[in-house]
């Protein structure tokens, strides 16, 4: 479908869609991916740009990107990683925050909003999802809150809130094609960025890693609220594997400071290790595209914390 020669209305270029937990991103995503099969992948790119579809037309190539690792800083770790966040977000032609339609905006929302709010010049776009699950009137309070939100927190000074607000169902089939002509306006004129087919760059183990690190503070948080550090050492492709059946193995570090840490993150007879390694590759396997095989080792780093250098040797 694509060739060398672009007209020159093409629009090429990033959005990325962001929003808590369960908002409906990866349904919108591969709905949106779906719906265009030209390319699609979801295979992870580069250390910074998490692909994970990319949608190409006659007319646009719209490559969504993923920014796993927004969440509340918890710790000098956690805010260098939130610097990664906003590195890849202030990349971006376009955000758009997900917001469902069948739940009261939270703190959540909020800090997501408060995070987009230091971004320059980069439209913000609200997505008010999964709108099947709502009456007409529940909807209708939803895009006010919505609105007010936007106004309250993203452009205080100039009341301007989010670039637009647009309702979306999936599940419902309602304003999918909506999404990507607002998404791709955004998109400045370009070739497309990518050539047509698989796409394969490197694969981004800072973001297995993050994924790794959010499923071992998932209900282990209050007891290792600063002291946890994990590092991606190895990650590949199975070899051998049939074509259809791809395996990720991924081979990964733990670091805690201390000792009694280390028992807290393995459990009994390791039971709690193996929550996390579940955890994790589910949500690896989202990322990835391909069922993963996870070898997560704990490992005691002393203060590694505090210490710089230390940091720079785990990679951050
Ligand atoms: N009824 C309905 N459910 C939806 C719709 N879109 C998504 N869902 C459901 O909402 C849940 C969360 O959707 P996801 O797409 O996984 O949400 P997410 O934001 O990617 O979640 P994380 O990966 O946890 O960040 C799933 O159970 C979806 O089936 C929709 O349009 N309508």
């Amino acid at each position: 479908m694509m060739s060398t020669d672009y007209p020159e209305h093409y629009r090429s270029g990033f959005v990325s869609l962001v929003g808590r937990p369960n908002a409906g991103k990866s349904t919108l995503t591969n709905a949106m991916v779906g719906s265009k099969v030209a390319i699609t992948s979801s295979k992870p790119q580069t250390t910074r740009r998490v692909i994970r579809g990319i949608v190409t037309t006659d007319d646009y190539q719209l490559i969504l990107v993923d920014t796993p690792g927004l969440h509340r800083p918890r710790t000098l770790l956690g805010e260098r990683l939130n610097e990664l966040v906003a590195e890849t977000l202030s990349g971006m032609d376009a955000v758009a925050l997900c917001i469902p339609a069948n739940e009261k905006i939270g703190p959540g929302d909020r800090f997501i909003t408060e995070q987009l709010a230091g971004l320059h010049n980069i439209p913000v776009i609200a997505l008010v999802t999964k709108v099947d699950t709502v009456t007409r009137g529940v909807l209708a309070d939803q895009l006010i809150a919505v609105q007010q939100l936007g106004e309250e927190l993203l452009t205080p000074e100039t009341g301007e809130g989010f670039a637009e607000i647009v309702p979306v169902s999936v599940k419902g089939d309602v304003q999918v094609d909506t999404v990507l002509d607002v998404l791709t306006k955004y998109l400045p004129t370009s070739p497309a960025l990518y050539p047509d087919g698989e796409v394969t760059d490197e694969p981004d183990d800072i973001m297995v890693a993050e994924l790794i690190r959010e499923a071992a503070l998932e209900d282990i948080f209050d007891e290792l609220p600063h002291s946890l550090a994990v590092v991606v050492t190895e990650m590949g492709l199975r070899e051998g594997q049939p074509e259809d059946e791809p395996i990720t193995d991924i081979y990964a570090e733990i670091y805690v400071e201390r000792d009694s840490q280390k028992g807290i993150i393995i459990g009994k007879g390791g039971q709690q290790l193996r929550a996390i390694g579940q955890r994790a590759r589910r949500n690896i396997r989202k990322l990835l595209g391909t069922p993963v095989y996870l070898d997560l080792v704990v490992k005691v780093a002393k203060e590694w914390q505090r210490n710089p250098k230390h940091m720079n040797r785990l990679g951050f």
